[in-house]
């Protein structure tokens, strides 16, 4: 198994800010693999995310090293690594075409003239199994109702054909039945892609469902990591424990249906 990313003694304060948001973390993460990162909210997760993307805002400090040992570079945004957020109305623009949009990432990175980067567009917008695409290039984002956007915004994700896509509570605005839509999508996108999906949520049943492995944040700090199945069925952390529980108040479905291990 390569190693895609190597995080060492990882922390990251932000400025003004007292606590660190995130200190300690030592993780490896393969080539390949789904990796969940999962913690109750303001755990550290999306500074985890952001400082693996080098997308930290300016003025934080970092400790520790991130290392992309398979890329020999740090991941260059939107070419190596596509990053899909919560809420993709902030990510779209409301000005540009969805068409606009999508093609961008592949006429900027893979040096496509418009016109092949909005055929590329079209193709992709199929692919996140969104109805006529060709249509579609044309609209704008208000358009499209939230769980059509965050389409969208993953199609534009992975434009540029990169190897890691950074989901970060991708499903948390939609309804239930459109987050397992999306998750469905993911789970086939980064198969048939080979790509590495880094999945941040605080829902367990969606990590369990989709990854291979979980890392469990609490307060800033890795508290546990291990394969999806065991951390389910036999959590050893008491963030894990308490996430976990928080599934089974809600009464919801089966924890463990697909993932690797
Ligand atoms: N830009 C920022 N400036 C100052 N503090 C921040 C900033 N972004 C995050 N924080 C703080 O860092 C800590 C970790 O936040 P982070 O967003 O990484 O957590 P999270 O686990 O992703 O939370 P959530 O699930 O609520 O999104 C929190 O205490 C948060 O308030």
């Amino acid at each position: 198994m390569t190693t895609l990313c190597t995080t060492t003694g990882l922390g990251v304060r932000y400025r003004h800010a007292g606590a660190a948001a995130l200190s300690g973390v030592c993780l490896a993460i393969d080539a390949g693999e789904r990796l969940a990162i999962i913690g109750g909210s303001g755990s550290g997760k999306s500074t985890f995310a952001r400082a693996l993307a080098g997308l930290l805002p300016a003025g934080a400090a970092v400790d520790g090293t991130v290392a992309w040992p398979a890329l020999g570079h740090p991941p260059r945004p939107g070419r190596d690594l596509g990053f899909v957020f919560q809420d993709p109305g902030a990510s779209l623009n409301p000005v540009l075409t969805v068409g606009e949009q999508v093609a961008e990432g592949a006429q900027r990175h893979l040096g496509l003239d418009w016109k092949r980067a909005f055929e590329r567009a079209e193709s992709l917008l199929a692919r996140v199994r969104l109805p006529e695409p060709a249509r579609l290039l044309r609209a704008f984002p208000h358009q499209l109702s939230g769980g059509q956007r965050q389409r969208v915004a993953i199609a534009a994700a992975i434009a540029a054909k990169p190897s890691v896509l950074i989901a970060d509570e991708v499903t948390s605005a939609l309804d239930q039945a459109v987050q397992a839509e999306i998750v469905a999508l993911l789970d086939e996108l980064v198969r048939e892609e080979a790509m590495t999906l880094i999945f941040i949520t605080h829902d367990m049943a969606l990590a369990s469902g989709l990854a291979d492995r979980i890392a469990v944040f609490d307060r800033g700090e890795l508290v546990e990591l291990g394969p999806a199945r065991r951390i389910v069925t036999a959590p050893e952390s008491a963030a894990a424990r308490l996430l976990l529980a928080a599934h089974i108040d809600l009464g919801t479905p089966s924890l463990v249906t697909g993932g690797g291990a």
